[in-house]
């Protein structure tokens, strides 16, 4: 299959082209750019040299339908509402990495992400899909709508317990980290090294954009209270910690809670739950496709921490992404993803 990727030259679009590289299934047909056309990828990526030869295009979606069979728009929040559509009309395959499709309601959209939603239209036609928690194939789809980082780390941590009725309503509390590459490549004062290295800061305090994805899922769980979510930046390149605090229903024990977990996930290749009282370290996921979860329940409190990490490129942006692409065309949901990460 032919792969297009929009935004090639950011962080997302860089981890696809290392991903698409080694598929068995996919290859890299065309890479466009809005702002570097006629150059080739290695001239803004030198760790490409050699690797993949291939100059950046233009962005035309009539030549990229009959270019590609899939296109992945690794471009800023704000301008997949106008691509996506132009590039779907003309027949194109389309996986977007972008919040611009996630949020089924355009004045939740409009709200928290302080910016005009995409017409409702192509809204209703995107399938959200974090595959562990789909309800049904997505094999045959034109458009998904990939889920951001810390929603996928986010929910991947909570669903067992809230699609067992067994969290508390009100009682979620999540206290997420990540890795500045979740940034991406665009340069900002808060990104340079002397703002960031030895400094641990909160940003976005109650008014973080993914709240409404995290919600409009637990409401999918009938878990239908809003949850505090609060974001840290951390001096590293990659990695997100979601530490999910919630109270318990139905008196189990913490044995019975992991049990949960272990049978929950048992068929999903890319979520490893750990023994009981492990928890997972970001580096422990680098570069690779895995989310990993750790459980506690403190009897004396009632309520249960759960730690999930996962690699915000990988798990949280590109790999999730093939992964989902995987699923459209048929393939194994593990294809071209099955690599370990890379420790230390
Ligand atoms: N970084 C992360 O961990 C995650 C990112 N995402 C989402 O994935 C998307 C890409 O993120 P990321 O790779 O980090 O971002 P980057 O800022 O690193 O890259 C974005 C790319 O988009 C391209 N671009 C900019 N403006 C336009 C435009 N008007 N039209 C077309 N292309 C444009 C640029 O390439 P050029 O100038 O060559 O056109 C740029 O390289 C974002 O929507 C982000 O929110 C989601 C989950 C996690
Ligand atoms: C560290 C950092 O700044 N992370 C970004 C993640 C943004 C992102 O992925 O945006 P969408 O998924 O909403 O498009 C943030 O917190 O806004």
């Amino acid at each position: 299959m032919r792969v297009g990727i929009v935004g090639a030259t950011g962080y997302g679009g860089a981890e696809l082209l290392r991903i698409i590289h080694s598929h068995p299934h996919f290859e890299i047909s065309s890479l466009y750019t809005s702002s570097q056309q006629g150059k080739d990828i290695h001239k803004h990526y030198a760790h490409l040299t050699g690797i993949i030869p291939s100059t950046l295009e233009e962005i035309n979606p009539i030549k990229m339908a009959q270019d590609t069979d899939v296109v992945f728009l690794a471009v800023p929040t704000g301008v997949a509402s106008q691509l996506a559509p132009e590039l779907l009309s003309a027949g194109c395959i389309v996986i977007d990495l972008t919040g611009d499709f996630r949020i089924k309601n355009t004045e939740d959209y409009e709200f928290w992400y302080k910016r005009k939603a995409a017409s409702k239209e192509w809204i209703d036609k995107a399938v959200y899909s974090l595959p562990e928690l789909n309800d049904s194939s997505i094999e045959g789809s034109q458009f998904i709508s990939n889920p951001g980082c810390y929603p996928t780390a986010t929910l991947l941590g909570i669903a067992p317990l809230a699609k067992a009725k067994m969290l508390k309503e009100g009682s979620v509390i999540v206290d997420a980290k990540s890795g500045v590459s979740g940034a991406g490549q665009t340069i900002s004062l808060g990104n340079i090294y002397s703002e960031l290295n030895e400094n641990l800061k909160i940003y976005k305090v109650n008014h973080h954009q993914h709240i409404p994805e995290i919600e409009q899922m637990l409401k999918q769980f009938d878990y239908n209270s809003p949850i505090t979510f609060q974001t840290h930046l951390v001096p590293m390149t990659r990695g997100i910690m979601s530490t999910i605090y919630g109270t318990a229903e139905g008196n189990l024990t913490e044995e019975e809670i992991w049990q949960l977990y272990k049978d929950f996930y048992t068929d999903k290749p890319f979520v490893r739950v750990r023994d009981i009282g492990v928890f997972p370290a970001t580096k422990e996921v680098t570069a690779s496709n895995y989310c990993d979860i750790g459980i506690s329940f403190d009897e004396r409190t009632g309520r249960v921490t759960i730690v999930s990490v996962i690699d915000n490129l990988m798990k949280g942006a590109a790999g999730q992404a093939v992964q989902n692409a995987n699923l459209v065309f048929g393939f194994e949901e593990t294809a071209g993803l099955k690599f370990s990460p890379v420790y230390p």
